[in-house]
């Protein structure tokens, strides 16, 4: 039975509303999104990177070993500096041995568009987590380029893809809202003679199209239809070494400030926080809720904008967040979900059925979470409505997390503010996105037992 290194080290905790509010300002580790994207874009790159800010969880690592195994000089050179000697767009070489991405659909989907437009045969695997999780996604737009894909059934994990290292230009229409699927059909078009072409109905998270421009490349993106875009890539650019600045993780600092509405008497600031209006949905549907969150300080570092947030507890009240903004918030629904639990009345969150498919079922994980923890919450459709308690989440329950991050901090966050203590089964999986969660949360007042 294979192992895999964060199951290992499974780490149970009860957690306890703390004795005093939170308070203080703290910096969340580096977007991972844009992590990711960094060690691989840089590695496609002709000169060497220098990145700061990199978020160095589980996931990225994972990424930082891919790219080497493709034959990348990759260097940690400090907390969260690297150095990447890039190959440039034909540099890369068959990988040694099978491509394990851990529990990261990111990695392993952005990856396969780079494998599929590259002329040798690869293997990528994943934990039992990501070996769960759908790739046809992405293996459907990617035949496209020509590459052979084995995959066991359903299209998933492991997956062996013989890719073609001239594949022609690709055009494609998302049939999901996936940030992960247009770039996995962006980053195969790099290799492409010609302009690749991804039309996108909603919006998605646009870090690829950013930063391929930031390395040389000529993206276009056009409005399309209501909300949607068109982006355009001319195929084989010169990508030029460029160095990166990794803001902090919207996505992260999502469960500190969570917590400190939360917590009666708190107030939280959390510094340098990335705020890409494609990941600020959440905060959106805060400030609708009533909450008191403050952002100062705005500014644009590398190319992406950053500012601080301060949330201060307060009164809050149910929300109608729309199916259109789900994918500026697709990773924070299970935390809104516990704050939405503590508010006065009810909140249903619409067209949620892509979180069918994250880490976990994260529809039915939230669910179960929310009523292990005497909260009432229903599934209608594709929503989910929960009926907020007005500030008494009875709490005693246990979390199950299904090996999945967003799940173990969201149920601390649950803890933090239920009126008996609440058991989360394990924490290790925190460490794929968030290393050093419990001690930020302490540093605030969290009081958890590390
Ligand atoms: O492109 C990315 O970096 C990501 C996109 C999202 O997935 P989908 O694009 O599949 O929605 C998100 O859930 C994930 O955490 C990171
Ligand atoms: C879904 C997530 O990431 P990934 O798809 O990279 O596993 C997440 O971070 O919530």
């Amino acid at each position: 039975m294979k192992t895999d290194h964060v199951q290992s080290s499974v780490r149970a905790l009860t957690v306890h509303a703390p004795r005093a509010p939170l308070s203080g300002s703290v910096q969340v580790p580096g977007d991972k999104s844009i992590s990711h994207r960094s060690l691989m874009f840089a590695a496609l790159a002709r000169g060497t990177t220098h990145i700061t800010g990199l978020l160095e969880g589980e996931d990225v690592l994972r990424t930082a070993d891919a790219m080497r195994a493709l034959g990348a000089d990759i260097t940690r050179t400090g907390a969260g500096t690297w150095t990447v000697r890039g190959c440039g767009l034909d540099g890369l070489h068959e990988p040694a041995d099978v491509l394990d991405m851990g529990n990261s659909g990111t990695a392993a989907r952005l990856l396969s568009g780079i494998l599929a437009s590259h002329g040798f045969t690869s293997v990528m695997t994943g934990d039992a987590s990501l070996r769960g999780r759908p790739m046809k996604r992405v293996m459907d737009p990617l035949a496209a380029t020509g590459a052979v894909f084995l995959s066991r059934q359903g299209g998933r994990l492991p997956l062996a893809i013989q890719g073609n290292a001239n594949p022609p230009p690709l055009s494609y229409r998302l049939p999901v809202a996936s940030a992960q699927v247009k770039s996995a059909v962006l980053l195969a078009g790099l290799n492409a003679q010609g302009e690749t072409r991804v039309e996108e109905p909603v919006a998605t998270r646009d870090h690829t199209e950013n930063m391929l421009r930031h390395f040389g490349a000529s993206v276009h993106v056009e409005p399309m239809g209501a909300g949607g875009r068109v982006i355009t890539l001319q195929g084989r650019p010169e990508l030029v070494a460029r160095d990166i600045v990794v803001p902090g993780d919207p996505s992260s600092a999502a469960f500190v400030l969570a917590a400190a509405l939360l917590v009666p008497g708190s107030a939280v600031s959390v510094r340098g926080v990335g705020l890409n209006p494609l990941r600020t949905g959440l905060f959106t549907s805060l400030k609708e809720m009533g909450a008191d969150l403050v952002i100062s300080n705005e500014r644009v570092e590398g190319g992406e904008p950053v500012g601080d947030i301060t949330a201060t507890a307060g009164a809050l009240h149910g929300v109608d967040v729309p199916a259109t903004r789900a994918p500026s918030m697709i990773d924070e629904y299970p935390v809104l979900a516990v704050v939405a639990a503590h508010a006065t009345g009810q909140s249903r969150f619409r067209g949620l059925e892509e979180l069918r498919v994250k880490e976990s079922d994260r529809l039915a994980a939230t669910v179960a979470l929310l009523e292990a923890n005497g909260v009432k919450v229903e599934v209608v459709g594709d929503d989910m409505i929960v009926h907020g308690t007005g500030g008494a989440i009875p709490g005693g329950g246990l979390v199950q997390t299904r090996m999945d991050h967003r799940l173990a901090m969201s149920a601390i966050v649950m803890g933090l503010a239920a009126g008996k203590p609440v058991s989360v089964d394990d924490t290790a999986f925190i460490d794929t996105s968030f290393p050093g969660f419990i001690t930020l949360m302490n540093s605030i007042g969290a009081g958890l037992a590390a």
